[in-house]
């Protein structure tokens, strides 16, 4: 039997049951086989400030880490765009699920052109609010956190006028109609966004095993480039950082933009090379740096 750690929200555990679901079917078990244990991260307590102000990604995974190493749980799922960039060194990624839709959606209006002038968009993520602005500098982000039914709720209410929330959470909630999709050419993704990743202790060669059975290598792939690109900007969640990684005929090709915190400036590059070649989110990392003003510069390099 295996044990599979989770955060508790409606997505955390809708994301479970993918994993749970993908292992049954890969190796014909029961649903007995696994056991799904929900445990309450300091980031689904804390709701009221932006995850960049009370401490960040490991806010979602420390509490799933401890588990893991305390061998209270086999496995944890996590949406990889909440993944903090330095993992632990025992704790590794053993597989990935295939992508799910990577564009934001937004929600309570056709388009950013349509929003009225000054219109308030619910976000508090440093990328959404930089690229909004950057398209839009009269629209003011405000911060908005809690799980998606809250935040539509939120919106509902009247606190903004819109919110941007991302096409992969919404459909494995079942709301695929919520919002329109905003493309990729207007707003590139976070790094990892439609991810679902699955990680376990680095020792655990049973467990690592079981995960290489339902590991989607292209996903897999893609995922460990703007991850690596993170790391090689020495990123972190204040960062406004967007990257998306594609292969295509065997080649990976990492697209991403950096932006001012008030969009007021912004870079892009891509770089191209073999899917599994660290060197290309090294290179594409130097060549962003080295094209950002300094007010880009100052939110990377640690
Ligand atoms: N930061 C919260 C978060 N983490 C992962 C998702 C959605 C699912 C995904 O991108 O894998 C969301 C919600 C959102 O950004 O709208």
């Amino acid at each position: 039997m295996l044990r599979l750690g989770t955060r508790g929200s409606p997505l955390a555990l809708v994301q479970a049951g993918l994993v749970r679901d993908a292992l049954i079917a890969a190796h014909g078990w029961t649903r007995e086989m696994v056991e799904v244990v929900p445990i309450r991260t300091t980031g689904d307590r804390v709701q009221d400030r932006p995850l960049a102000e009370i401490g960040g990604k490991a806010l979602w995974t420390k509490e799933l880490d401890r588990a893991l190493l305390a061998r209270e749980i086999d496995l944890a799922v996590h949406s990889m765009k909440d993944v903090e960039t330095i993992r632990p060194d025992d704790i590794v990624i053993a597989a990935t699920l295939p992508r799910a839709d990577v564009r934001d959606r937004l929600v309570g209006a056709e388009s950013l052109e349509a929003l009225p002038p000054g219109a308030r968009i619910g976000t508090s993520s440093p990328r959404r609010a930089a690229q909004v602005r950057a398209i839009r500098p009269d629209l003011c982000p405000v911060t908005f956190r809690g799980n998606v039914d809250t935040r539509l709720a939120k919106l509902a209410a009247g606190e903004v006028e819109a919110t941007l929330l991302a096409a992969a959470g919404l459909e494995r909630l079942g709301r695929q109609d919520v919002g329109v999709p905003v493309s990729i050419a207007e707003m590139l993704p976070a790094p990892a966004q439609g991810a679902v990743g699955i990680e376990c202790r680095a020792a655990d060669e049973r467990t690592s095993a079981v995960l290489a059975a339902i590991d989607h290598l292209p996903t897999h792939a893609c995922v460990l480039a703007e991850r690596a690109l993170l790391a090689a900007l020495v990123a972190d969640c204040h960062s406004p950082v967007a990257a998306l990684a594609r292969i295509e005929g065997g080649i990976l090709t990492i697209d991403a933009a950096l932006y001012a915190a008030d969009g007021s400036a912004h870079v892009a590059a891509q770089e191209s090379g073999a899917p599994t070649d660290p060197a290309v989110a090294r290179v594409l990392a130097a060549k962003l740096l080295a094209l950002a003003p300094p007010p880009i510069r100052a939110l990377f390099g640690g």
